[in-house]
């Protein structure tokens, strides 16, 4: 559909040193989660920066009603076939729930994700994932941290909630964040977080951050595809919006994303935690 690579406004590959540039010079980094081929073709062709195969997959594509269910082999497969439709995005995926669980075990399976088409792998935690992502680093693995609220988490937050609200918290996130750019993080996600913070801690690491429900101070945003063109199957959380309006087509859709992204107009005010 889309093979005239004319028509795609990544002109070059995106790469780790692209992402820490745009940091350094407040370009904010737009990301969204893919999990096909031909989604991400269309994302090439916006201008969606990185591309996040999401174990979010295991309750938008295979409809389970968390991301537990979600295995190694699934991660590989999505990859793989985001990596076959892709051109010039950095492709992030997600190392799925117990895949990590001991640092040589996730050496291994990071090694899977990569091999299927990755550039970087996405592990939930905190400080107890420092000897992880030390080892994974100087394998040569780059790594995402995400932290704040953990999907792979949720029975023991006993819901889907905002995490760092009070200030014990809040400052406890700050050491975590602090602790896993020492063993070698190099990009640090944060899920359902309070805007202060968001921008307390995007100052205060020297890597990227990318935010969702974090306000519009780190260093870059994510949504789940689905969420933002209007076809989440269940409850929408407050930090989601739609795109897929005013007659736009999908294209159009995620242009509109990275272009209020890009002018700090998603996420508003609306959309983020006090
Ligand atoms: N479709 C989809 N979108 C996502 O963003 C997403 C997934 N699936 N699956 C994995 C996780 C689960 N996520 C979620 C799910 C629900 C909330 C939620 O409802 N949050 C409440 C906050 C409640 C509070 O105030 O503590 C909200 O109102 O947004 C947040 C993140 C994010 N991820
Ligand atoms: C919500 C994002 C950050 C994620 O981890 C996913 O899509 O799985
Ligand atoms: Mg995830």
């Amino acid at each position: 559909m889309y093979s005239d690579n004319s028509q795609r406004k990544l002109t070059k590959p995106v790469t780790l040193s692209t992402l820490r540039k745009m940091k350094a010079e407040k370009e904010k980094i737009t990301c969204l989660t893919s999990y096909d081929a031909s989604f991400t073709n269309v994302m090439n062709v916006a201008g969606v920066e990185t591309i996040l195969v999401g174990d979010s997959l295991g309750m938008v594509v295979q409809g389970q009603d968390s991301t537990l269910p979600v295995t190694i082999e699934d991660m590989c497969y999505h990859t793989a076939a985001v990596k076959r439709g892709n051109t010039n995005a950095f492709i992030l995926s997600d190392m799925s729930f117990m895949s990590y669980s001991k640092p040589e075990q996730a050496l291994d399976n990071a090694a899977k994700l990569m091999q299927a088409g990755a550039n970087m792998v996405k592990l939930e935690g905190g400080s107890w994932l420092a000897d992880t992502v030390k080892l994974l680093s100087q394998r040569g693995i780059p790594v995402c941290a995400h932290l704040g609220l953990t999907p792979q988490s949720v029975h023991k937050f006993g819901g889907y909630k905002v995490q760092g609200k009070s200030q014990d918290a809040a400052d406890l996130l700050l050491q975590e964040s602090l602790d896993l750019v020492a063993a070698g993080a190099d990009i640090l996600l944060y899920e359902c977080i309070p805007t202060g913070l968001g921008k307390t801690l995007t100052e205060a690491v020297p890597v990227p951050t990318i935010g969702i429900g974090a306000g519009h101070h780190t260093d870059g945003q994510v949504l789940v595809m689905h969420d933002m063109l209007g076809i989440n199957l269940g409850h929408t959380p407050k930090f989601v919006k739609n795109f897929l309006i005013d007659g736009r087509n999908v294209t159009q859709a995620f242009e509109a994303y990275v272009k209020e992204v890009k002018d700090m107009t998603f996420p508003g005010p609306e959309h983020g935690f006090k």
